[in-house]
């Protein structure tokens, strides 16, 4: 079963149209960088898959059924800096608030919540850190701490909003390891990222976006130095094509 589908997605913010026909199939075991130029719109189809933001037309549907009822299957890392990091939290709190949808706000946590927690902890290697309040956080460490947030409700479906903007190269190797890993393990892993290099070694699949996906395919079914310029607008002979070794 596809276990991310958007079918035509069109989204208008603040009057302007941001994305149009937008068609995207994720699969149990995809790791598939999102990349485009800053105002592509990589951030916004990310909110609408979640239903953070309303399209004006199209559907998104998750292991076969509509987002309204599968946004629990839907783990999200947002961009660092959208996390109240100055809130008096600890890392396991932090992280046991991303079950809060189903614990539901009247209701403690329970036993079932913390073995969740203490898991998601382990998968990133911040089970030393629990009780750390996460203003006391490296960036890397933060960043660890919003995929544990993401991993709690243990999803079919994970999308990060470029998880390595401002790492350190262990940190990213680190989370590249861990993402593939997820990935190896079914679920479906969707990342948006600056860096391209890093994204044709390490994503099995790319979506090119700019408003609406210019093209989608595996890094060698993306060869052509057409499609990055047409995502990109960059000019013929940039030396980003050279960089990226398209022709
Ligand atoms: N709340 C909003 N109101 C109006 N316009 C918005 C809003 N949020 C985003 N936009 C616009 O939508 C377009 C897409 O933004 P988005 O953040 O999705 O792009 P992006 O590809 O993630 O960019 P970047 O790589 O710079 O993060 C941009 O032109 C942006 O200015």
């Amino acid at each position: 079963m596809t276990a991310l589908a958007v079918r035509g997605l069109a989204v208008a913010l603040g009057g302007r149209q941001v994305l149009h026909d937008v068609d995207l199939d994720l699969h149990g075991g995809d790791f598939m960088g999102l990349i485009g130029p800053n105002g592509a719109g990589k951030t916004t189809l990310l909110r609408s898959v979640l239903g953070l933001v309303r399209p004006t037309a199209g559907t998104v549907t998750v292991e076969g059924a509509p987002i309204a009822r599968a946004r629990q299957r839907v783990g999200y890392v947002p961009q660092r800096h959208e996390f109240a990091w100055d809130f008096p939290i600890s890392v396991a709190d932090a992280v046991l608030s991303g079950r809060v949808r189903r614990i539901g706000w009247l209701r403690g946590a329970g036993v079932a919540d913390y073995r969740a927690v203490n898991e998601a902890l382990a998968r990133v290697g911040m089970t030393e850190l629990a009780d750390r309040p996460v203003g006391q956080l490296s960036g890397g460490q933060r960043q660890r701490v919003l995929v544990a947030r993401a991993l709690v409700l243990r999803p079919g479906v994970l999308l990060l909003d470029e998880p390595f903007t401002g790492l350190d190269m262990p940190t990213q190797e680190l989370l590249t390891d861990l993402f593939g890993a997820l990935s190896r393990e079914g679920r479906a892993v969707l990342m948006t990222t600056h860096d391209l290099a890093a994204a044709l070694h390490t994503c099995g699949r790319l979506c090119l976006v700019n408003r609406t996906v210019v093209a989608a395919g595996t890094p060698a079914e993306l060869r052509d130095a057409e499609l990055w310029r047409a995502a990109f607008g960059i000019r013929a002979g940039s030396p980003l094509l050279a960089t990226l070794g398209v022709n």
